[in-house]
């Protein structure tokens, strides 16, 4: 099968300079591109419908005889229009094509066809418009429907893909040995390759399916591990000893276990001797984080080196230098902040200290990898929110290091196979435990009808000294125009049902300083009651604040909606959040159902997975993986199983180099070369 990456696609019949351009359009210069080029979907003939049956607008599949030969007319402005009656036992239906000239010598006039496509019309007769068609008895009847482009239709991609089939050798070399097929009940490669196309029945479609998904699910498992144990070099950063006991002495709580285990598990990888940390640390919203990351910075600088951790946003970027400075306050730990809105002579003054090496943590936004900013001798690099950084970003903060060690943060709990995937060049911690004394938020999804309840409830808590927030309605971050309509709600909730409160609000068009005044007012409780943006999305800690209300609720992903949740019940008040929504779509109704039954954001993320598919769980960080041919993020089987099968090649086998996987490891490197990875050389 290699070889046929090296057979330009134009060595097929009918596939001249010119086509072979639109090949080239959708990604397929050789033979093998084109093996690989799976369908998007299939047409499924194996089930008729009697014309009698048909309703407008449907996609079926009849079977029907064609009464008499086919003619063709010309169509004002020169088009060639086909027409044809057609008829079963229960009535019949007219076919209809356009520009086809050789149409006519394709069906013939009392034979039996199946043909496939979308029914138009009904009282004044039922009508087919350009169909795909086979004589009844020939071939398949599962037809595969390629992704076209302009001036390349799925049927001559289909009928070059059947040629490209004839290229395959007697014996077809296989990357997956015999080994592996056996233990996991899977196909060999050629079968696969015929049945992914052009399918015998929908049990091979299957099984054809089952294979390739599982093999590329597997290639890229592999790759990724291997990215893991051979991406860094040697660090430059020599930690010694643990600092945690004097750590815990600066904090103003005890650690969770969980807290406790993480920070062990990151300081054993600072310890360990010449390899760099390289480690995820997941936990859901409010689990502890920050502590985390200030124990495993703590340990670095008392070392003798720098600290930098890196937040998605201006807000968290305060809200975390405020707590370090905190924590670190009886220290002689310099903690200092830079973000890009900050004034240029106070960032110079800042970027000053990092390179003379008084700084020993900072905190920052994406100012931290401008060009500008270097390190004395930076000694652990922290990202907070990964999902929200691309892969060379903290590849950039790294950069400023002599081989720093990394420390990812996560507050996305990401499936656990899914994460095995996606971090799979990291080592994961999870923060498991919730500090004690926190209750889950309780949760009611509501209509608009009820909302002047809600507001009542606001009210109430707001009386016995607690805060809240309410997330606009139609506001997204980016969109301008909601910007006024996040104003105009905040304006009128303080002229009506909040008059006597004070409400503040926030969103991401407000300028840092304004921001960060708002969120200092409502961290002191000057303000009760906040009207923000999705930007207190992560990571906001108002531990005082106890009611969250989300205004069109559907709006948000299930993740997202958990994270918004997230913003209270995080001190020891009993804590609520309002879903409001008068969308009665199923989906959404079934969203809303999750988040009022659970406070799990394992759970949550599963079902958004199966809800919304992997999208949301990558961001940017997307653009790092590799692109998949056929394999689905969101099938978790398909990752379960790969995950096996990745674990079973590396116990009987030890590492890739074994003979017998020599073309597996081949696919690993075309898969990840492909997409600007080098893992195995
Ligand atoms: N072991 C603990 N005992 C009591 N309180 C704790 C403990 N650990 C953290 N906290 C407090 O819990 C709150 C949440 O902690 P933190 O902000 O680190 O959570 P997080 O995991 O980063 O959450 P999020 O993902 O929502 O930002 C903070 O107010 C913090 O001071």
């Amino acid at each position: 099968m290699a070889s046929l990456y090296k057979i330009s696609i134009d060595k097929l019949n009918g596939i001249g300079k010119k086509r072979a351009e639109l090949f080239n359009k959708l990604g397929i210069y050789s033979i093998g591109d084109l093996l690989s080029f799976y369908p998007k979907g299939y047409e499924d003939w194996s089930s008729t419908v009697k014309i009698e049956s048909l309703q407008d607008g449907m996609n079926v599949c009849i079977k029907a005889v064609l009464g008499a030969q086919i003619k063709d007319g010309v169509l004002p402005g020169g088009r060639i229009i086909s027409k044809g009656m057609v008829y079963d036992d229960t009535g019949t239906l007219q076919l209809v094509f356009f520009n086809n000239r050789y149409i006519s010598a394709m069906i013939h006039a009392g034979e039996e066809y199946y043909f496939y496509g979308r029914v138009t019309g009904g009282i004044g007769g039922w009508q087919m418009i350009s169909p795909t068609f086979s004589p009844v008895g020939e071939g398949s009847k599962i037809h595969p429907i390629y992704k076209q482009t302009a001036g390349l239709n799925s049927k001559i991609i289909a009928n070059a893909v059947k040629q490209a089939l004839s290229y395959l050798p007697e014996k077809v070399n296989d990357p997956l040995p015999e080994s592996v097929r056996s233990t996991f009940a899977l196909c060999d490669l050629k079968y696969a390759i015929h049945n992914i196309h052009f399918p015998n029945n929908s049990e091979s479609l299957a099984s054809a399916r089952k294979r390739l998904v599982t093999e590329e699910l597997l290639v890229l498992n592999l790759g990724m591990r291997s990215l893991k144990e051979h991406s860094r070099g040697e660090s430059g950063v020599d930690i010694t000893k643990s600092y945690f006991d004097e750590f815990k002495e600066l904090l103003p709580f005890t650690m969770t276990n969980a807290q406790s285990r993480v920070v062990g598990e990151c300081i054993s990888d600072l310890t360990k001797g010449t390899k760099p940390m390289n480690r995820l640390v997941q936990g859901d919203v409010g689990s502890g984080k920050t502590a985390v990351a200030a124990a495993v910075c703590h340990t670095v600088i008392r070392n003798g080196f720098q600290a930098a951790f890196m937040a998605p946003t201006d807000i968290l970027a305060r809200q975390h230098y405020k707590t370090f400075t905190e924590l670190f306050k009886g220290t002689d730990i310099k903690t200092a902040l830079l973000t890009g809105s900050m004034k240029e002579s106070e960032k110079k003054a800042v970027r000053a200290e990092l390179e003379n090496g008084d700084i020993s943590f900072v905190v920052g936004t994406h100012a931290l990898i401008t060009e500008k900013t270097n390190f004395y001798n930076l000694g652990i690099a922290v990202t907070d929110e990964q999902h929200r950084f691309g892969v060379s970003q903290r590849a950039k903060l790294l950069s400023k290091g002599s081989n720093p060690h990394l420390l990812v943060m996560s507050a996305t709990p990401i499936p656990r196979t899914l994460g095995l995937v996606i971090f799979g060049d990291l080592d994961i911690s999870i923060i498991d435990e919730l500090p004690p004394s926190r209750k889950p938020v309780k949760t009611y999804a509501i209509s608009t009808l009820k909302r002047k309840n809600c507001y009542g409830f606001i009210k109430n808590e707001i009386a016995q000294g607690r805060q809240a927030y309410i997330v606009c309605p139609l506001v997204e971050e980016g969109e301008l125009e909601n910007v006024a309509s996040a104003e105009e709600y905040a304006a009128e909730l303080m002229l009506n049902d909040f008059s006597d409160i004070s409400v503040g609000i926030v969103h991401g068009h407000m300028k840092p300083a304004e921001k960060d005044e708002v969120m200092k007012k409502f961290a002191d409780n000057e303000i009760s009651l906040l009207v923000a943006t999705t930007v207190i999305e992560v990571g906001v800690d108002v531990p005082n604040a106890t009611v969250m209300t989300i205004e069109n609720a559907e709006r948000f992903g299930l993740s997202q909606l958990h994270q918004l949740r997230g913003r209270v019940g995080r001190g020891k008040y009993d804590s609520y959040c309002f879903l409001i929504s008068n969308n009665r779509n199923p989906e959404t109704m079934q969203r809303l159902k999750v988040m009022c039954s659970t406070n799990d954001g394992f759970k949550i993320a599963d079902e958004d997975l199966k809800l919304r598919g992997p999208g949301d769980f990558f961001g940017e960080r997307q653009h790092g993986l590799p692109q998949m041919a056929i394999a689905d993020f969101a099938d978790t089987k398909s990752l379960e199983l790969s995950q096996k099968m990745a674990d079973f090649i590396i116990f009987n086998y030890k590492n890739l180099y074994h003979d017998d996987l020599r073309l597996l490891r081949a696919e690993v490197d075309r898969l990840f070369s492909s997409n600007g990875h080098n893992c195995l050389n």
